[in-house]
């Protein structure tokens, strides 16, 4: 690098957050964080925040490290937040022997992010395979050819093993894979924080409590 620090000049005079953002009051906000969370996304959908379903899922390593990549959230029930990947994927591996996660989402437009975590639970066979059938052709080739982050030694060789799996998945109605799961996050804790431009920014934790949820401010 031939400038040492240069982040501070790249980024100068880029905002964080836009001048309007929705408002929020957190003592008016519902019982469970599942309404709540509906509402902030589908704001988010409104003000065109780019891909709000775009969802950072942080798991933990055999040594007990932390790993965190982007995810899409395939939808919300009554048990969680459900994300899909290979369970022969490092984050899937990662999630059968520590089956424990965080999710952050981030939606800029809005100022507004949440943060989730919980124990996590794998979908049965049927709910396994049921979100491998609804993905493109291509996305279901890529999990049937190989296994997903192992070293790839370059383009051709995906080239070639994607046409193969496509061509299989072509000729057999509803091929299934072995290894795509869906990972439900179950949410002990939820935490909605929203930017205010007098950085008093706002910030709302709902934990588990009996049956329902505790709901308690933080500081920013
Ligand atoms: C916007 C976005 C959405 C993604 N959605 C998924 C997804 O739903 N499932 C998935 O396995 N990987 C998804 N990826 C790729 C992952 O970020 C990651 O590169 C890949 O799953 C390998 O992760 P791992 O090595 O930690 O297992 C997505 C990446 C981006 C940028």
């Amino acid at each position: 690098m031939s400038d040492p620090g240069p982040i501070r000049d790249i980024v100068r005079g880029v905002p964080v957050f836009p001048d309007e953002m929705p408002p929020f009051d957190p003592v008016a906000a519902p019982a469970s964080p599942l309404d709540l969370f509906l509402d902030w996304l589908r704001t988010a959908v409104a003000d065109d925040v780019a891909a709000p379903h775009a969802v950072h899922l942080a798991t933990v390593d055999e040594d007990g490290a932390p790993d965190a990549r982007v995810v899409i959230l395939k939808d919300l029930t009554e048990d969680g937040f459900q994300v899909a990947s290979s369970k022969d994927s490092p984050k899937g591996r990662q999630l059968t022997a520590t089956p424990k996660a965080a999710l952050t989402f981030f939606w800029p437009a809005a100022g507004r992010q949440v943060r989730i975590r919980g124990g996590v639970s794998t979908g049965t066979t049927e709910e396994n395979d049921a979100d491998f059938q609804r993905r493109h052709p291509v996305a279901r080739a890529l999990v049937l050819a190989g296994s997903q982050s192992s070293p790839l030694q370059d383009r051709a060789e995906l080239d070639a093993a994607v046409e193969s799996q496509v061509e299989r998945i072509e000729a057999t109605e509803g091929l299934a894979s072995t290894t795509w799961t869906v990972f439900t996050v179950a949410p002990d804790a939820v935490e909605f924080w929203q930017a205010d431009q007098e950085r008093r920014h706002a910030r709302l934790l709902y934990t588990r409590f009996g049956e329902g949820w505790r709901r308690e401010l933080l500081w920013p």
